[in-house]
């Protein structure tokens, strides 16, 4: 992600970094395992469909037990007890006579009640409890903890004798309590998995186009959370028919002359020594039923790991291993804020003095430190830097999408005039998607794998327009012929991991035009896309400012990409702005040691120099680098935060913070060596 660190390139001759044309680099087809339909896939594992077989026969001849069954299962026949397998009893007779596998038929009715009972219940309680305490933290989730410790610590086996003894023979009492008791289980699994997914990019991106908490739970959040949920829920309803067996068994379940699993096993173990086939019936198909439960979860979590396994995003495949979907056509403010007063008159966005800092451990950590810059209408401004040096966290901290953990502090973040950091939430809330949109680097994460693209986009403008469900359907259509996007009517009906990795960027762009936004948010929107689509997105974004008069926050550690797109750029360095002013000052005279190292590990303009120099096109085998990496945010020191990587580090660098000054009027710098910047640049290029 340094983007500084390669060492050997070869680029393309002649290719300034500035130009326009897109590079001249195959895509990247990267194969991904097969994913068609869910149901194929499963009925592609002999174990799954053997399993899912059994199932439905146990299912189909226990609720049919009525018509299918040879005998009633209370009928005795004192004339044929303990008899074994014949013509008349397929699965012999008890030490009453009565036919064993009608008493298994009808006994399976009970044990189907029972799982529907148990998984009902089980799946309700861990999802109420785990979906919300993982989502929203604090409170609920300590009420949740709470609970779950307190249910996980109560042997489940004394709850059920409990039970049964207060209310004896009630088998669904027993069931629900069981229900609930492993529904604790699952909140915990799903409290976690909540957290997870929360995080993901495509959450954010939801919150961030206007969706409520609520609309994000039950369309983003808990769909993700089906293949846990049906796993454990399988692992549930195995377990559910043991410990109904195992209670008929001990005389506390279903009662003489009543059928059940368990009670032909108690049966079968009174008689052993006279007929040791009586167990294997019930024996079996208690074994069996259980077996099929947790193979077809199994199964089941198997295939949709890898139906909604999102692929890396740097290709140009569709993830299905099929041929790719081709893609056609395709001032600062100081610390202080504004001392340098470069602002226009009207800025769409301007930030002030942002700070933010995490707390973790009692530990409090500023990693980002008194960034200041301004966006106007239908500009592109790029925030270019290293890994780690801020950027992300600082639009996020404008977006209001950073954890309970930051601490964000403004002298003041003004969007359109309004005071972003003390708007109501709900004021605020109503901005981000309507007048702020956003696009996150990796596009296939940014889409919810289990919704249909068009979907996606017609659910957003639903939302921002109020349009009925035909006109949203069509108006997702036109964002995505708006994009760029060749049959975009197909291409609605696709889920994102049957859409090549540019086209997936070019829906989220479509996702984020959605509610008709005055300023995109763009962090590293092409980074994980090969060469010719980045080309393509960086034409696209160009079009739409031009076009829609979009304003653009372009984040990347690419200088190629800020040349080409940006009219202004920030430099950011651990936490600070060291750098701000016009692209083509930043790129052809930079006043801070950083980014004329940033500069100087840049293949095209390394080339370009190396072309100018010599008068001919030379291949370089050796980029500069900027040695180091960037330290972690506890060990910034308070005075340069550069200084140890610095060719040009001096005594007065170590002693004082050095504040951002200006070098000329609309280009800024921090660092108090300028002069001497232009000579490090000079002896590097030579
Ligand atoms: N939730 C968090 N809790 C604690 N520290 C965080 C959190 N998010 C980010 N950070 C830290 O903040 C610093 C800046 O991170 P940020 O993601 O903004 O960097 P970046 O310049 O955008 O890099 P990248 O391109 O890798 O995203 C890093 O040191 C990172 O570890």
């Amino acid at each position: 992600m340094t983007g500084i660190e390669q060492t050997t390139v070869d680029p393309t001759p002649g290719d300034t970094g500035l130009r326009d044309e897109p590079a001249e680099q195959p895509s990247v087809t990267q194969r991904q395992p097969r994913r068609g339909s869910a149901l194929r896939a499963l009925v592609r594992r002999p174990l799954a469909v053997l399993s899912l077989l059994w199932l439905v026969a146990v299912g189909v001849m226990s609720v049919g037990a009525d018509a299918l069954a040879p005998y009633r299962p209370t009928n005795t026949d004192l004339t044929h007890v303990l008899a074994g397998p014949n013509g008349q009893h397929w699965l012999g007779t008890d030490q009453l006579g009565r036919d064993i596998l009608s008493r298994v038929l009808f006994g399976g009715q009970g044990v189907l009640l029972g799982i529907v009972e148990v998984t009902l219940v089980f799946v309700v309680t861990g999802t109420v409890m785990g979906v919300p305490a993982g989502y929203f933290g604090r409170w609920v989730d300590w009420a949740v903890l709470r609970w779950i410790e307190i249910t996980v610590a109560l042997p489940a086996i004394l709850i059920l004798l409990l039970v049964l003894a207060v209310f004896p023979g009630n088998q669904h009492l027993a069931m629900v309590a069981l229900g609930v008791l492993g529904g604790s289980g699952l909140a915990r699994v799903i409290r976690a998995e909540t957290q997870r997914v929360r995080t993901e990019q495509y959450v954010a991106a939801a919150r961030v186009s206007g969706l409520r908490d609520g609309q994000i739970l039950l369309r983003h959040v808990v769909p993700r959370l089906a293949t846990t949920i049906l796993v454990q829920a399988s692992l549930m309803a195995a377990a559910a028919v043991g410990v109904q067996a195992g209670l008929s068994f001990l005389g506390l379940g279903v009662q003489e002359p009543e059928p059940s699993w368990g009670g032909l096993i108690t049966q079968a173990s009174q008689v052993l020594d006279r007929s040791s086939w009586m167990l294997v019936p019930p024996g079996g198909v208690i074994g069996l039923t259980m077996l099929s439960l947790a193979l077809l979860g199994d199964a089941v979590r198997d295939v949709m790991v890898q139906r909604w396994s999102v692929a890396p995003a740097r290709h140009g495949g569709t993830g299905n291993g099929e041929p790719p979907v081709r893609d056609e056509g395709e001032g600062e403010s100081t610390e202080f804020g504004g001392a340098t007063g470069q602002a226009a008159p009207s800025p769409l966005l301007a930030v002030r003095g942002l700070t933010v800092a995490f707390r973790t451990g009692g530990a409090r950590t500023a990693v980002v430190q008194g960034v200041g810059f301004h966006v106007d209408r239908s500009e592109i401004l790029g925030i270019v830097g290293e890994s780690g040096c801020g950027k992300s966290v600082t639009v996020s901290a404008v977006l209001g999408l950073l954890p309970s953990s930051a601490e964000v502090r403004a002298l003041s973040c003004r969007f359109d005039g309004a005071e972003l950091l003390s708007l109501p939430d709900r004021d605020r809330h109503a901005l981000r998607g309507t007048r702020i949109g956003y696009v996150s680097q990796e596009p296939m994460t940014a889409l919810d794998p289990t919704c249909r693209v068009g979907d996606l986009l017609a659910e957003a403008v639903r939302r921002h327009h109020g349009l009925d469900r035909r006109a949203a359907r069509a108006r997702a259509v036109e964002l995505l012929d708006l994009v760029n996007i060749p049959d975009p009517g197909a291409v609605s009906r696709r889920y994102p991991h049957q859409i090549s990795g540019g086209m997936a960027q070019r829906v989220a762009i479509a996702l984020a035009l959605a509610g008709d936004p005055d300023l995109l948010v763009a962090d590293e929107p092409t980074t994980a896309l090969d060469a010719r689509v980045q080309a393509e997105i960086l034409a696209l974004l160009r079009r739409l400012q031009a076009e829609r008069g979009l304003a653009i926050v372009l984040i990347t550690h690419d200088w190629g990409v800020a040349a080409q797109l940006c009219a202004r750029a920030v430099v950011m360095y651990a936490g600070q702005v060291v750098e701000q002013g016009p692209v083509g000052t930043l790129y052809h005279s930079p006043a801070h040691p950083y980014t004329a190292g940033l500069l100087a590990a840049n293949p095209h303009r390394a080339l370009d120099r190396t072309s100018a120099d010599s008068g001919t096109t030379k291949h370089l085998t050796r980029l500069p680098t900027i040695p180091g990496t960037v330290p972690p945010p506890a060990a910034w020191p308070t005075s340069c935060h550069f200084q140890d990587r610095c060719p040009l580090a001096a005594a007065d660098c170590t002693r004082r913070p050095i504040p951002l000054a200006a070098v000329t009027s609309d280009h800024y710098s921090r660092c108090i060596h300028i002069d001497r910047v232009r000579e490090l640049d000079t002896e590097d290029a030579s």
